[in-house]
């Protein structure tokens, strides 16, 4: 799609006049550009008081600053599309030609506004002439039934057959590609056709939606057309299908907008608010900040636990050091089967591949150490279920376990303190930040704290740290609030299971 993704963002240009109940002109032009895609930039033509009833009065400014409002953006931006509407009078219909002459932006669509729907002019009569010149500058018009008969010089269309006669007629005369519209028909159709000078004709069908809420319905077609247009390099039927497509699904829902109590505008953005909803995403990089400074207590607690505190002086007791080895044997097991879970539920095949090798690590790597430490005989009966499980073991087993099951997303963030956590402190214990002492060749546990503070150990801790808040940064409100707690109480088992030996 387009801001993020592979496709570049289209600039696209309304020149059109201000409707300050914001359902037509310039306000409906840049919403429709919005909901299409495309980056909304906004020319002035005039100054209109209006609402949903109708045009109490209408402010044209000097043709010369409309001419400085378009100089303004083109001197300085790309111009992928531009859509012109309401010009008020011929001084501003010439500035308008004049500019296009000059800066020939790529594709030009032309909305030739006359009569808003409410019945009032927008467009000086004696300005009628000026605006046929304008046409043969424009890729595509996009007039309705009176406007279409205007430029044709005959009455206005009754019938659709009628409209389509006189489309290609106009098409013909001008050079130019004409998008006829019913809306101004009657009948449960309503079709638009995209007509050429060569005479084929595009049509595009559509069912006449039940509603008073077309204010504006023309503005946000044509530069909804603009937009597309751009953003399928000049593919004007692809572009007319799908703005009208987007048109009636905005058309459907505006019946909730309660704006006004006259012909209300459409609803630009119900699509997409249905489709991509209205939450702003944490990204991943604040996740990680907010989800680490929030268990900033359990880790100074964890720092502060006897059992910490006399591994870096190196006075733990042989006996509680081997009490929490055989402990970490139990959990390392249960662990690992959390890691399997999550390889199974893994959305990618990078992360999937990430979770198996680290299960396979916690089971084969970790308990081999740990076989070391303890002894071989010991540590089978660790493994084989021979030591009880102690509470805090059993709790932060019971707490992983039970967060595997509930998906994807909470198994992962379950497991991350035990990356995190231990990471964080292996790399303090080295560098001596918790005690000198910790650094010393001859420590006892110099090993143990080497083991964490490696730089394999470092990769995948970052590597699982970008995996969930990345899931986390894409996940609903809810799921990323359990996964939050989820990490959480993990911190709060690390600690318990720190603690659990008579060192405290
Ligand atoms: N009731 C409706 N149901 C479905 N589509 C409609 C309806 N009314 C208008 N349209 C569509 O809206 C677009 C604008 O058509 P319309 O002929 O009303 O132009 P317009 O008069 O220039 O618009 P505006 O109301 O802004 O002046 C066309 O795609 C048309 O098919
Ligand atoms: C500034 C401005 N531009 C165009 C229209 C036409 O739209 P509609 O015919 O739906 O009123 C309008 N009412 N106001």
């Amino acid at each position: 799609m387009t801001p993020g993704g592979a496709e570049r963002t289209v600039n696209v240009l309304a020149i059109a006049g201000s409707d300050p109940s914001g359902g037509a002109g310039i306000q409906a032009d840049l919403k429709s550009i919005a909901a299409g895609g495309g980056y909304g930039m906004a020319a002035i033509t005039a100054l209109t008081a209006q609402n949903t009833q109708g045009v109490r009065g209408v402010h044209v400014p000097p043709a010369a600053f409309v001419t400085a409002q378009l100089d303004a953006v083109s001197d300085d931006v790309r111009i992928d599309a531009v859509k012109i509407g309401m010009l008020a009078d011929a001084s501003v219909v010439e500035a308008v030609g004049e500019w296009l002459r000059r800066v020939r932006p790529p594709h030009v669509v032309l909305d030739p506004v006359m009569i808003a729907t409410s019945g009032d002019a927008l467009l000086d009569p004696a300005a009628a002439d000026a605006l046929l010149r304008l046409i043969p500058l424009a890729d595509l018009i996009t007039p309705n039934v009176p406007e279409l008969a205007a430029i044709a010089g005959d009455p206005a269309a009754t019938s659709w057959e009628a409209a389509l006669e006189q489309a290609l007629r106009v098409a013909r005369r001008h050079g130019v590609r004409v998008l006829a519209k019913s809306g101004h028909l009657e009948g449960s159709l309503a079709p638009d056709a995209l007509v050429l000078p060569d005479g084929s004709v595009a049509e595009f069908a559509g069912q006449r939606i039940e509603t008073s809420n077309t204010h504006g319905t023309g503005c946000s077609l044509s530069s909804g057309i603009a937009t597309r247009a751009a953003r399928f390099a000049g593919d004007w039927v692809r572009a007319a299908a799908e703005a009208k497509a987007w048109l009636s699904e905005s058309l459907r829902a505006a019946e909730v907008l309660e704006v006004g109590s006259g012909h209300g505008p459409v609803n630009h953005l119900a699509g997409l608010w249905a489709r991509g909803g209205l939450e702003t995403r944490p990204s991943p990089e604040e996740i990680r900040e907010e989800w680490w400074s929030g268990i900033a207590e359990v880790r100074r607690q964890t720092d502060e636990l006897g059992f910490i505190r006399r591994l870096v002086d190196g006075t733990l007791a042989r006996r509680d050091f081997l009490d929490y080895v055989a402990q970490d044997v139990i959990y390392l097991r249960a662990y690992a089967r959390v890691l399997a879970r999550a390889a199974e539920l893994a959305p990618t095949t990078e992360e999937q591949a990430f979770w198996a090798k680290a299960s396979q690590g916690a089971i084969i790597g970790e308990i081999l150490l740990h076989r070391d430490r303890l002894g071989a005989e010991a540590a089978d009966a660790a493994a084989s279920g021979a030591v009880p499980a102690s509470p805090a073991t059993e709790g932060y087993v019971n707490h992983l376990l039970a967060a595997g099951t509930r998906g994807y997303e909470e198994g992962i963030a379950a497991v991350l303190p035990c990356y995190w956590v231990y990471s964080d402190l292996g790399m303090r214990l080295a560098r001596g930040e918790l005690g000198v002492s910790a650094r010393a060749s001859d420590h006892p546990y110099a090993e143990w704290i080497a083991a964490y503070d490696n730089a394999e150990f470092a990769a995948d801790t970052e590597t699982a740290i970008g995996y969930v808040t990345r899931a986390a940064s894409r996940a609903d409100p809810a799921t990323r609030d359990r996964m939050r707690r989820a990490f959480e109480a993990a911190a709060v088992w690390e600690r318990e299971f720190f603690g659990q030996t008579a060192a405290g």
